[in-house]
């Protein structure tokens, strides 16, 4: 049975108020659902701006929320000015990191191939890789949406040598930040294709036991179906992670 992983992305937003008041206004309704004794049934991450992360530790782990990076170097450290290496992640309390978001791919010129040396890294330094992949509007027009992400998910993962925990991540370029978002069938069909690659490449049992997030404009609204879809295994939330209220709704959407 694999827990459910309700993943905020904050992305390039909040100073360090916002973030604390965020942070704090998630772990209040935490400790109340868990003094009335109705804790949320998954687990919750939070992935703020790298300069944030210290601030929050204490608050994220005094109230077992999971903290993560959005991205890391691939290597371990050295002359790379204006990166942060997957250890740094680490020793400031994180335990996962999101690798390959399509905005890293599209800003930043990422490759699957630079993805995999990042999740590796990031396995190496005791985190959890959180890889992501999706397709553009043109791939998925001209029906080419699987054979992408099939493809975005074979380069992206870890080589087979690696071990621990990999969550996958699909989220349709087209459905981030545009209040639009894939039909359950599409979202079934393109998880349950994920997680045939990932039986194809480490086996049924690791493929039965990976968590398969969903993202893109997941709100309150939409929580409950995109949740209760087949081989949905948890969300990757951005603008609707920024407001504690409808984070918490789609946390309690977990069926
Ligand atoms: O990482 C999160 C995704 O890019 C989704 O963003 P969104 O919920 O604002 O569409």
């Amino acid at each position: 049975m694999r827990r459910k992983l309700i993943a905020g992305n904050w992305k390039m937003n909040g100073l360090s108020r916002d973030g604390l008041a965020l942070a704090e206004a998630l772990a209040g309704k935490l400790e109340e659902a868990r003094l009335a004794g109705t804790p949320p049934s998954c687990d919750l991450l939070i992935c703020p701006p790298f300069v944030l992360l210290p601030i929050l530790r204490s608050t994220a782990s005094d109230a077992e929320i999971a903290m993560g990076g959005q991205d890391c170097h691939a290597a371990e450290s050295g002359a790379h000015t204006g990166d942060t290496s997957a250890a740094m992640l680490a020793d400031v309390g994180c335990s996962f990191v999101l690798v390959g978001h399509s905005e890293r791919r599209q800003d930043h010129g990422e490759r699957s191939k630079d993805v995999a040396a990042k999740a590796s890294t990031a396995l190496s330094a005791g985190l959890t890789p959180v890889i992501c992949v999706g397709e553009t509007r043109e791939e998925r027009d001209a029906g080419r949406a699987l054979d992408v992400i099939e493809s975005q998910v074979r380069d992206s993962l870890p080589s087979a040598g690696g071990s621990g925990e990999v969550v996958l991540a699909y989220e349709p370029v087209w459905a981030i930040g545009t209040g639009l978002t894939a039909t359950s069938a599409d979202v079934a069909e393109v998880h349950g294709a994920i997680r045939k690659v990932l039986a194809d490449l480490r086996g049924d049992a690791t493929a039965q036991a990976t968590r398969i997030l969903y993202g893109g404009s997941v709100k309150p609204a939409n929580a409950a179906e995109l949740l209760g879809t087949a081989d949905v295994d948890g969300a990757l939330v951005g603008g609707a992670s920024l407001k504690a209220e409808d984070f918490w709704a789609i946390a309690t959407a977990c069926p």
